[in-house]
């Protein structure tokens, strides 16, 4: 735990922006059943942070799916570990993610909402690593910061379940 952690977002950086996007998704959603669904763990930070930003009347719900391990490259194999509680069926989703990164976890997720029959599902995320797409690209509505290839940690974003809790957006230095 002696790592050197460079700042890559500050604190104030992340709040502003996640101001700005709950601003535009208000604007987006006015009028229709908005139902936010937090991809656990990483998103739990990015999902509250923008909930109370956001100015209209929305539901909650949360799936917690991993494909990391303890590793920094994703497996490919997408577990779902907690399932939504409630059905989607005629709501307005949107997901909201802490990172896409190879687009594993996201391509599969679409998969398997949209076989619920919401009205609309939709992506929200933190940030975004297009360098590493792996997948057909998938398709993000909100993006609060497109990051270059480098492993991050912070605000959600763990390694190896560490460093979940740092306020802000960081890279390890290599020592
Ligand atoms: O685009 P991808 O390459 O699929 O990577 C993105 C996903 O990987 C991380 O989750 P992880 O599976 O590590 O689980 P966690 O959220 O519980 O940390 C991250 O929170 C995203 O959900
Ligand atoms: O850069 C990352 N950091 C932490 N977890 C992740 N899961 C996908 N990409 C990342
Ligand atoms: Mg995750």
């Amino acid at each position: 735990m002696d790592d050197k952690i460079r700042v890559m977002l500050s604190e104030e950086e992340i709040a502003t922006r996640i101001k700005e996007v709950a601003e535009e998704i208000s604007r987006d959603y006015e009028g229709k059943p908005l139902h936010l669904i937090c991809i656990l763990k990483g998103g739990v930070f990015f999902t509250c942070e923008l909930a109370k930003r956001i100015s209209l009347p929305l539901t909650m719900d949360f799936m917690s799916v991993s494909s990391y391990g303890s590793g920094t490259v994703s497996s490919g194999i997408v577990k779902i570990i907690k399932d939504l509680d409630d059905p989607i069926e005629g709501k307005d989703v949107l997901i909201v993610e802490d990172i896409i990164d190879s687009g594993n976890t996201l391509s599969y997720l679409i998969e398997v909402l949209k076989q619920r029959n919401p009205n609309s599902v939709e992506l929200c995320t933190l940030l975004d690593k297009p360098e590493r797409r792996v997948k057909k690209q998938v398709e993000v509505k909100y993006t609060c910061f497109t990051v270059p290839d480098e492993f991050i940690i912070g605000y959600g974003l763990d390694y190896d379940q560490i460093y979940r809790n740092l306020p802000y957006i960081g890279v390890i230095e290599q020592q």
